[in-house]
């Protein structure tokens, strides 16, 4: 049985509550705050800012205090802010190019359910990386998705060819891997060791490249049987729910989920992955990168249906490159600070919750994920309008 406070867990809340008396904690505090909706022509040219002011003035964080509260984040600025605006100078592709590695013979609807999510929150190409089985599926569904067929499983590669198939799925996503604002690996990609085997080495190529790299459903499977594929990396993201993150919780730091001490726990497993971002899927959606820690609670729906965490991953991808895009250019440096792997978290979770509640007001129980997926897009009209 695994104790909830090895020794080490002390060491972590420690520091934690040093780290949040520190300047360096009180500096980062003001730069998540100077994302804050101040008068619209701090942003410019997003005339959807103009439309709709924020009562709301701040995004708020958790000092990591050993039983503090998590202050939720003003997640509709966030969106407001990151959203980049329909502008008629821009060509095909600026407003985003994502890819989800997913997708085999028994999930289709996973890979499918983030790719055109990501489509609908406004980026504009999604490809799908999965198994020869799962293209022509995929591909039935949705004629907007460019599905490449090129993963492949234990079963279908004999022992003699599996290092020349390894490397040539390397060589075709590689040709592909720098156009991409971002990855999403894992949703619907099973767990057939050869094929993990295969995506191991699409996220160290991806890591190279230095492109920001969702992780959820099979892709944490992989990764926390091998952290090294994330230690460290800054544009990484992990979407666990709650299975995902017990699993996760007793490998990295050995004890069991803490319910009482939430924010410490999740704070201390981002530091020992070496700082990077950590979205706990639940109730609310608890985010933090091992310095800060907030929180999405905005009600969604009451229905639990499958898929709804492969939404989250593709629209956190698009977010999560609109908010770096946005932070790389933007004319403030002091907001070059603020993690855009958390801001795309904070995006992403408030608007699968809208779109939910929407759905579930219109269809009650019988709400399913493509009916959530119809109202990603007036979510975000709501919040951000498109104009004209
Ligand atoms: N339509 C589709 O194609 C869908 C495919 N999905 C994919 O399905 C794959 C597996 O994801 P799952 O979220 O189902 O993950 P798991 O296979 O880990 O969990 C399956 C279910 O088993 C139960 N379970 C797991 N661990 C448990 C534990 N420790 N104690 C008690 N019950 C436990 C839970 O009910 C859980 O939802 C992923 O690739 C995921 O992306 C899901 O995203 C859902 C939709
Ligand atoms: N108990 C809950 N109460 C309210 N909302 C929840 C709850 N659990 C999850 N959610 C919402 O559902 C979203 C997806 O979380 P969930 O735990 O269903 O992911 P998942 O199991 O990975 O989904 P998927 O079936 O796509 O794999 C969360 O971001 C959150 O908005
Ligand atoms: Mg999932």
């Amino acid at each position: 049985m695994r104790n909830h406070c090895p020794h080490a867990w002390h060491q972590q809340q420690h520091r934690g509550r040093m780290w949040a008396a520190s300047p360096a904690f009180r500096r980062r505090l003001f730069l998540l705050r100077s994302l804050s909706p101040s008068p619209c022509a701090a942003l410019p040219g997003n005339a959807a800012c103009s439309s709709s002011p924020s009562p709301s003035t701040s995004i708020r964080v958790n000092a990591m205090s050993a039983s503090g509260p998590v202050y939720e984040a003003d997640a509709e600025a966030v969106v407001r802010r990151i959203t980049p605006p329909l502008d008629r100078a821009r060509h095909k592709g600026q407003a985003g190019k994502i890819a989800v590695i997913g997708g085999c013979r028994e999930y289709t609807g996973a890979p499918y359910f983030a790719a055109i999510s990501a489509l609908k929150v406004g980026a504009d190409l999604s490809h799908v990386f999965c198994t020869r089985d799962a293209a022509t599926v995929i591909k039935s569904y949705s004629p907007e998705l460019i599905v490449h067929p090129i993963l492949e499983e234990s079963y279908s590669v004999s022992d003699g060819e599996r290092e020349s198939v390894s490397s040539r799925i390397l060589t075709e996503v590689a040709k592909w891997m720098e156009r991409f604002d971002c990855i999403v690996v894992g949703p619907g990609l099973g767990r057939d060791s050869f094929l993990l085997d295969c995506v191991s080495n699409i996220m160290r190529h991806a890591r190279q490249a230095n492109i920001p790299t969702v992780v959820d459903g099979d892709g944490l499977f992989l990764i926390t049987n091998n952290l090294s594929l994330v230690e460290g990396n800054l544009l990484a993201i992990l979407t666990p729910n709650v299975y995902e993150y017990k699993r996760l919780v007793q490998k990295v730091l050995n004890c069991e989920v803490n319910e009482e001490n939430a924010s410490e726990q999740l704070t201390a497993l981002c530091q020992k992955i070496g700082g990077i971002t950590i979205m706990r899927k639940g109730k609310a959606d608890i985010i933090s990168d091992g310095k800060t820690v907030t929180q999405v609670s905005t009600f969604g729906s009451p229905r639990r249906c499958g898929g709804q965490g492969d939404i989250l991953s593709g629209s956190v991808a698009v977010f999560a490159s609109w908010a770096r895009h946005f932070l790389l250019t933007n004319e403030y440096p002091t907001e070059k600070s603020v993690n855009p792997m958390m801001l795309g978290c904070i995006a992403g979770s408030l608007l699968l919750r809208k779109a939910a509640s929407h759905a579930f007001e219109k269809n009650k129980r019988s709400t399913v994920t493509t009916d959530i997926i119809e109202l990603l897009g007036k979510s975000l009209e709501d919040i951000c309008p498109a104009g004209h």
